[in-house]
């Protein structure tokens, strides 16, 4: 790479919070034109080397350059300078502002009279560009919107320009709940931009994207870079050997698991019976003790509203549809229905337990402990301490912690709201088989996943468009093409 090529580079990054040493001597470098891909396991290091760069973390040390030249101090404003914006796993949209008004503050020379129609355009036309048939409003309140449109707004926002520029976008795991269709939408936005002549790095646990989409690959392991090298030298397999700890797993991700023991046999018992709201015709959804059900389709097509109807039903607070026995669901959007922030990791796992830690008028903390460090152990949360806040773990530790409360409770059905944002390729095949273990066991699963892959797991799949079920997939019907075609195609 020349010099004079390099939008930036860090040399020698080093930082760390208490015992825990996140990077440990990284050296990163952007050239014009390139899109790095940046992969490693959950709390491998990765947003904390990108808010490095971002210049909203200083570190420990490290040594920036740009076009070979050391600069002095770097910082938020040098950052923005130098045209570098992000996409950060936590999204950072103000809730209860409009998707205008959100787009402004980004944008400070948006100002005087019409400013808000202006933002509105602005963010807008961008929108348009990159997922032409986003059906985004300007004035809509971003709170009222679900978690995939307020991801596309987060992702459009980063690229629209008033006086400063855009020279190099960092979109960390920008797909996480986005659907295929709109995924793909963002990485052919992603393709020509770079040709045009701007960077990005993309932060993804879903290796087809970073094989798909970008030029160069960069694995951290433990606060390290331990490979780096042109996408075309790479597979899925060298990626997954890199990033270590999944070796195990071959390539299985793709790989449909066995079905779960009694799931399909329809003489088990149903555990959940519930008619989506847009539903105008017979057909409602169905599960049985046991079974792994799947809700697919585009997002924010219904498949959210019944689970969370189905969750409603199952705590006694809404009459429609039945549910039997006890109910946990694993939310998708940890930031504002998942995490207790100011909470432990063992309070946050130990919430939907609390009845089995009674002693007397008092919880056993020695049971709240037992029960996060049994967790810990089956999921890999990876934290020195599981006292220690929720916040200061990674974001795909946080998502574990999430399922943990949900398995580890008592609970009969799980729901679980496309549950997977942000967790490591190694700990999903984890994950993959704990559900499939404890469907054997009898538990039963509904399952809203804007992943393929994922729905390859299920024993039968629903698929959503405008509010209700418009097809019902048996395991061996489940296949991209067909869950396509129904979520396009109008209700039969
Ligand atoms: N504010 C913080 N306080 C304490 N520890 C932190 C903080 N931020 C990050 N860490 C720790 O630093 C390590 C690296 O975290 P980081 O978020 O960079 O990982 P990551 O590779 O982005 O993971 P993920 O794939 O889960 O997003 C983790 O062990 C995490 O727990």
């Amino acid at each position: 790479m020349s010099q004079h090529s390099v939008v930036i580079e860090l040399t020698g990054t080093e930082k760390s919070f208490g015992a825990v040493r996140a990077l440990a001597g990284v050296d990163l470098a952007v050239a014009m034109h390139e899109c790095v891909g940046l992969i490693g396991h959950n709390g491998a290091g990765k947003s904390t080397l990108m808010h490095v760069l971002a210049g909203t973390l200083t570190p420990d040390k490290a040594t920036v350059a740009v076009k070979g030249e050391t600069l002095k101090r770097y910082g938020l404003v040098a950052a923005h300078r130098l045209g570098i914006r992000c996409v950060f796993q936590e999204l950072s949209l103000c809730p209860n502002l409009t998707v205008a008004e959100n787009a402004r503050i980004l944008h400070p020379a948006l100002r005087g009279f019409g400013w808000r129609r202006r933002a509105g355009e602005l963010i807008i036309s961008k929108l348009d560009e990159i997922f032409p048939d986003h059906r985004i409003a300007a004035d809509a309140i971003v709170g009222d919107l679900p978690i995939g449109k307020r991801q596309m707004i987060e992702i459009a926002r980063a690229f629209t320009v008033t006086t400063a520029p855009v020279n190099l976008v960092i979109l960390d795991e920008p797909t996480s709940s986005l659907d295929g269709h709109t995924a793909s939408q963002l990485f052919a936005f992603l393709r020509r931009s770079v040709k045009a002549g701007m960077s990005c790095i993309l932060i993804s646990h879903m290796l087809r994207e970073i094989l798909s989409t970008t030029d160069r690959v960069v694995v951290m392991r433990d606060g390290r870079v331990v490979t780096a090298g042109p996408t075309s030298s790479f597979d899925r397999n060298k990626l997954v050997v890199a990033m270590g700890g999944a070796e195990h797993h071959g390539t299985q991700a793709d790989t449909p698991a066995p079905l779960a023991a009694a799931a399909a046999a329809s003489e088990a018992p149903i555990t959940v019976r519930m008619k989506p709201k847009g539903q105008h015709d017979g057909r409602e959804l169905l599960a049985r003790a046991g079974e792994i059900v799947g809700l697919a389709g585009l997002a924010g097509h219904g498949q959210t509203d019944l689970l969370l109807a189905v969750f409603d039903a199952g705590s006694g607070r809404a009459k429609k549809g039945a549910v039997a026995d006890r109910i946990a669901l694993v939310a998708g959007d940890r930031q504002t229905d998942g995490v207790f922030p100011l909470w432990s990791i063992a309070e946050n796992i130990g919430v939907r337990s609390l009845a089995r830690f009674r002693k007397g008028v008092l919880l056993s903390v020695e049971a709240e402990d037992a029960l996060a460090a049994r967790w810990k152990e089956r999921i890999k949360i990876r934290t020195p301490d599981m006292r220690n806040p929720i916040l200061s773990l990674s974001g795909g530790n946080q998502q574990k912690a999430l399922f943990a409360r949900a398995l580890g409770s008592d609970a009969t059905t799980v729901l679980m709201d496309d549950p997977m944002r942000g967790v490591d390729i190694g700990t999903k095949l984890d994950v993959y088989d704990l559900i499939q273990e404890e469907a054997q066991g009898g538990r039963t699963f509904l399952w809203y996943t804007t992943e393929m892959d994922e729905l390859r797991h299920c024993d039968r799949v629903y698929v959503f468009r405008n509010g209700s079920i418009v097809a019902e997939l048996a395991r061996h019907e489940v296949s991209e093409e067909r869950v396509i075609a129904a979520s396009f195609a109008e209700a039969a």
